[in-house]
């Protein structure tokens, strides 16, 4: 960088005022307090984040400036903005403002010109003019670039996008990573969104969902830090491995302790584990291995059907009959002991009126402690102790057989029941009936059956105190409404983010077709859809390449926008021969790796093919990670991956194999797998196939 220059003189003395101050506010913080006063102790937590917060901004106190005059003011002022906000000791002026503050939203949200601009704080709207907005990169303690995308009088063109595109060209590690610095506009409104609304998110592939996803949670708790809290906000993704890819994130961001888990893993908990998951549904082989004929896709799919909002309601319908017939028409009288009875009445009193606000499972519980009270009342009137130690243990052994013919409040039970009933192809497809009953009779449950079975659940035992905040679910083109309605079923008010993209639905036969689908599970006033375009993982190349393939997706969505960021073109072989397959991968590993790419995928299309692969080029000396189905951490280095759990990763380099039309024919789910493939890439794509090259890209 050029030090001679007065912006970067003026910038850099900016920069050790910086540093200055925040040494100033770590030294009057003091030693950390190591005594018994409790007191002291809990001022030495907060004592404690200050230092966290300073130790953050001491690494990098911020990465962009704006200038704004805000209306009625005398002239312009540079804010800094940083991950972190911090004042000035002295006179408590903002001197580094948090991205997530009100007034850092004109960093994002203006894209130039000379109009007037405003935004939203607690006391109103504040209009003002923007002069000047830059982007500083900070790297150990020193300033690395300056990149002036806008100032006013100045001629402006193309400098928007200089510094998106100098990030954008950075090589990745194993982990994602956040975008303070260079959130986009639609990104950012996205981000900013209000909290009470259910976000579904349509984007295309690259387009940073699960990036934004990640900053408007960090958003949501800095703006509403009195109502909103981390510890009730929950990530749901497709695997352990994808929550370790994006686990770097939010620690980034400063937030912690939200829960990012599995749908599948979170349902177990909530039934205790009493059910026992099958591993690999027969449908789910059938869609990723190489069948030609595959069943086609629709409301009696099995997956489908199973979490559609048709299918809660017909829980429902069955959870009413269940309640409203819970003690039979009749319910029995206790006789504790010859002539004492407790009347059938007052055992409907209890259950239908008085504990009638509480779910059927501590209802039952209830009612069984309540008719135990009344038995130790008629207990302590006996006078003579043998008798009523005679009658005790005789009236406690009834009433354990009368509890136990009491009908049981159990999620499984009850499912089980509805599948082995004989009306239950009259209202169930039949091949839903007899696939789900084959497996329940085994004892296992499938991946599709866990939202029903919650629903159960919850409404035979309630909330059990477990309530959301905020629920993001990636991947979300994957899960089904019934899905997205138990998760509801945990909020006072629905507060979701919601994002996916359809055309990598690969998951089709329990995931949604339309996102309709999903949004009926909210009223209007909470839905609200948005849809990202802007891809930018991949280059200019790898994007327009991947476009040909989205309309053999089916799925009707518009091509990828690319940013202007351009690279090599997409390359496809065609061998020859077998033998020529590991001197082809061994070189573009090696050719890859000399041009710096960190990250480099060999991207296979089922399970053994990989596994085929990894053996192979061990034993011609390349060393991979091979990726399989349970998986809990990606490496990063040269990975082996199957292409359905490559969705939601990106490599530098990627390879697809086997990209002949055998292994991706020209139908849709072929189609959403190669489309995945593909847009895993950020620099570099290149396929290989022996024979007919898939007709996908032909
Ligand atoms: N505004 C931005 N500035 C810099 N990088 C960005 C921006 N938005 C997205 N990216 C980068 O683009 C890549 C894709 O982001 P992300 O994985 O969140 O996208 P996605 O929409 O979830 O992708 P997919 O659906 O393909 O899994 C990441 O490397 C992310 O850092």
């Amino acid at each position: 960088m050029e030090t001679s220059n007065p912006t970067y003189r003026e910038e850099t003395q900016r920069l050790q005022e910086t540093f200055e101050e925040i040494e100033r506010q770590r030294a009057a913080i003091g030693p950390v307090y190591r005594g018994q006063d409790f007191t002291e102790q809990l001022l030495e937590e907060k004592r404690e984040e200050y230092r966290r917060r300073l130790a953050l901004l001491g690494n990098e106190p911020y990465f962009g400036r704006i200038d704004f005059h805000e209306d009625g003011k005398a002239a312009a002022v540079p804010l800094y903005i940083g991950k972190r906000g911090m004042d000035r000791a002295d006179t408590n002026e903002a001197y580094v403002i948090d991205w997530r503050a009100p007034v850092a939203s004109l960093f994002y949200s203006f894209i130039g010109g000379e109009s007037p601009v405003e935004y939203e704080a607690p006391e109103g709207t504040i209009g003002g003019s923007v002069y000047l907005k830059r982007n500083l990169s900070i790297r150990d303690k020193a300033l690395q670039r300056i990149v002036d995308s806008y100032e006013r009088g100045g001629d402006n063109i193309g400098l928007n996008d200089e510094f998106l595109l100098y990030k954008l060209g950075d090589k990745k590690d194993n982990k994602l990573r956040d975008i303070v610095s260079t959130i986009q506009a639609e990104q950012d409104a996205i981000i900013r969104a209000t909290r009470y609304k259910a976000l579904i998110i349509q984007g295309a592939a690259g387009s940073g969902k699960t990036t934004v996803a990640l900053h408007r949670l960090a958003f949501l708790l800095y703006q509403y830090q009195q109502q909103m809290k981390a510890e009730r906000m929950i990530i749901f993704a497709p695997n352990t491995m994808f929550l370790d890819y994006i686990s770097g994130v939010l620690p980034e961001l400063g937030v912690g302790n939200v829960e990012q888990t599995t749908f599948a893993a979170w349902a177990l908990d909530r039934l205790n584990a009493n059910v026992r998951l099958v591993k690999d549904t027969a449908e789910g082989n059938v869609w990723f291995s190489l069948v030609a004929d595959r069943p086609p896709i629709d409301d009696e799919t099995p997956g489908r059907f199973k979490g559609s909002l048709a299918f809660k309601e017909k829980l429902d319908e069955k959870l009413r009959d269940m309640e409203q017939s819970f003690l039979g028409d009749e319910p029995p009288a206790f006789e504790a002991w010859d002539g004492k009875i407790l009347p059938g009445s007052m055992v409907r009193e209890w259950f239908e009126v008085e504990y009638r606000h509480y779910a059927l499972a501590p209802r039952r519980e209830r009612l069984v402690a309540r008719i135990n009270r009344w038995l130790e009342m008629q207990l302590t009137a006996i006078g003579d102790p043998k008798i009523r130690k005679e009658r005790s243990k005789t009236a406690k052994s009834k009433l354990r057989t009368y509890a136990n013919k009491l009908q049981k409040a159990d999620a499984l039970e009850l499912y089980k029941s509805l599948f082995s009933a004989p009306d239950a192809a009259a209202w169930m497809p039949a091949k839903v009936v007899k696939e789900t009953h084959a497996y329940l009779k085994k004892g296992f449950v499938q991946p599709e059956d866990l939202p029903a079975l919650v629903w159960i659940h919850v409404a035979l035992n309630g909330r059990e105190n477990l309530s959301f905040d905020h629920v993001v679910v990636d991947e979300a083109q994957d899960v089904s409404p019934l899905q997205i309605a138990v998760l509801n079923a945990f909020m006072n008010e629905p507060s979701f983010t919601i994002l996916g993209d359809l055309a990598q639905g690969i998951h089709a036969y329990r995931g949604v077709q339309r996102w309709e689908e999903l949004a009926a599970v909210f009223d209007d006033e909470h839905n609200s859809y948005h849809a990202l375009q802007q891809s930018y993982r991949s280059t200019l190349e790898i994007i327009e390449f991947a476009n040909r393939i989205l309309p053999h997706t089916n799925t009707g969505l518009p091509a990828a926008t690319p940013v202007f960021r351009s690279g090599d073109p997409v390359e496809i072989v065609r061998l020859e021969r077998e033998e020529e397959r590991l001197p082809f991968i061994r070189g573009f590993v090696e050719s890859n790796r000399e041009r710096g790419m960190h990250t480099i995928a060999i991207i296979g299309r089922t399970d053994e093919a990989c596994e085929k692969l990894h053996a192979e080029l061990s034993a011609g000396g390349i060393e991979a990670n091979l990726i399989s189905e349970g998986q809990t951490q990606y490496r990063g280095g040269v990975t082996i991956v199957p292409v359905y759990l490559s969705k939601g990763l990106e490599f530098d380099a990627v390879l697809v194999a086997d990209a002949n039309d055998r292994h991706y024919s020209s139908n849709p789910q072929d189609a959403k797998l190669l489309y995945v493939g593909c847009t895993r890439a950020l620099h570099q794509l290149a396929l290989y196939a022996y024979g007919e090259v898939t007709p996908l890209v032909r």
